[in-house]
């Protein structure tokens, strides 16, 4: 263990080109400053396949098998000497998926109506009808049962009006609000919170109270678009608890890194992942996703980068779309199928499935559209995207 810590430790820059030395090495580190490690993990056995451990401080690490167990494998003393080292990035597209496709839910009559997923939406106000919607429809479109929507009354007719599949309650701007809205939790399965909510200080309080109660309930929770502001103005609502994902864009994302990082950030459309994964770390190894012309997301301990399809065209309620689709693969990755061989813990499938599906669909509706691609076009394309990327 000792020569393990001396030579990652100290011993950089001889390089590391015998496979035999490098596997009984890896047997009992991981070292994440190297430039292209492969590391895999096979019958419990790790094996480094790269001809190249250098010392170079950037480092791009394709898929790290059962990563996490394997970190909770080592011991505790050389934890903590690797603290700070230990940033992993997977980029790793085809493994990725396939750990996607093992909790996807497989159409049968065995299931009973709302099994797939009872969504919630809580968002939309007089002025943002569409947001809460596209949440809604898409999280029906990728496969949830049942989608209700929480707005407040001004919203509610309008939403009505757009689909017929949509469950909606105008309640969010009721005074008790929390109570009549906590009465559906236990029916839910997940959470997206903030598309169209508005900034009104009245339902933004509602809101805080409510997060504060769908932890204690326990359940899973997407925060978007206002909601996020919220978390900026009271961050400690959500710090430390696992079952949320934010999902801020990149001003979204800079608004955040100054409230809790207290550094300024300047928005830009590719996201730094180390400050992708400094923020995760800072709200209590929260999930984050900054979404951009790649999209980064983190839990502090892994990261994930998501390049694939995607379109040029910037259009209103793509990120809604996503969070929506969110919503209903956070229930599916943290509720079905086999997690033991999978490539990345739940929450983190769950946005690099989202992320991957929201592509597809602008980089489908663009090559159909161009520049008259609207979220409608994409979200009409859910289907076509899902079936290319995940099967039935
Ligand atoms: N049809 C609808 O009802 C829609 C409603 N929406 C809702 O609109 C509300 C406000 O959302 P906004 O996203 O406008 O938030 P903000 O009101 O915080 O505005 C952010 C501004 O930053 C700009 N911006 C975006 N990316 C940038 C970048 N990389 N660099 C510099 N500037 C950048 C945007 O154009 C926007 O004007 C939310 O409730 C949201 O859910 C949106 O979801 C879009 C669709
Ligand atoms: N510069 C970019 N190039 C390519 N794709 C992008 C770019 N920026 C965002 N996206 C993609 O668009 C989707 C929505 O991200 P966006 O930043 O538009 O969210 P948003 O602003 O929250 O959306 P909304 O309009 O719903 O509020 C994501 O899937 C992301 O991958």
């Amino acid at each position: 263990m000792r020569f393990v810590h001396d030579f990652f430790l100290k011993g950089r820059g001889k390089g590391y080109t015998d496979n035999t030395t490098a596997t009984a090495v890896i047997k009992e580190t991981i070292v994440l400053r190297f430039q292209r490690i492969r590391v895999t993990l096979s019958k419990g056995y790790h094996r480094c396949d790269s001809s190249r451990l250098n010392q170079s401080t950037v480092f791009r690490c394709t898929l790290l098998d059962k990563f996490p167990l394997f970190l909770k494998s080592l011991s505790t003393q050389f934890q903590s000497s690797c603290r700070g080292l230990h940033h992993l990035i997977s980029t790793n597209d085809e493994a990725l998926l396939a750990s996607c496709r093992a909790f996807i839910p497989s159409l049968t009559n065995a299931l009973h109506k709302g099994q797939a997923g009872r969504i919630g939406v809580l968002g939309g106000s007089e002025e943002y009808t569409g947001a809460p919607y596209f949440a809604a429809i898409s999280a029906l479109k990728v496969g949830a049962d049942i989608a209700h929507v929480f707005c407040a009354k001004p919203a509610a007719a309008v939403i009505k009006t757009y689909s017929p599949e949509l469950i909606v309650h105008p309640l969010l701007d009721t005074d008790n609000a929390v109570d009549a809205i906590m009465e559906w939790v236990p029916r839910m399965h997940s959470f997206v919170i903030g598309p169209g909510l508005g900034r009104d200080p009245k339902i933004l309080n509602t809101v805080g109270h409510l997060i504060e109660r769908l932890k204690e309930a326990d359940r899973l929770f997407v925060l978007d678009a206002d909601a996020l502001f919220l978390i900026t103005e009271k961050p400690e609502l959500i710090k430390g608890y696992p079952k949320v994902i934010l999902t801020p864009n990149s001003v979204e994302f800079a608004r955040l890194c100054t409230a809790v990082l207290g550094e300024e950030v300047k928005p830009a459309p590719s996201a730094s992942a180390e400050k992708v994964r400094e923020l995760a770390i800072a709200f209590g190894h929260v999930t984050i996703l900054h979404k951009g012309a790649t999209d980064v997301a983190s839990n502090g301990r892994l990261t994930v980068c998501c390049a694939g399809g995607g379109s040029n065209r910037r259009c209103g309620g793509q990120g809604d779309l996503l969070a929506g689709s969110l919503a209903v693969l956070f229930h599916w990755a943290t509720g079905f199928g086999d997690r033991a061989a999978a490539a990345a813990p739940p929450e983190l499938l769950a946005v690099y499935a989202a992320c991957r599906l929201t592509r597809e669909c602008a980089r489908l509706a663009y090559s159909q559209h161009g520049r008259s691609t609207t979220t409608t076009d994409m979200v009409r394309l859910i289907h076509q995207a899902f079936s290319f990327l995940f099967g039935p």
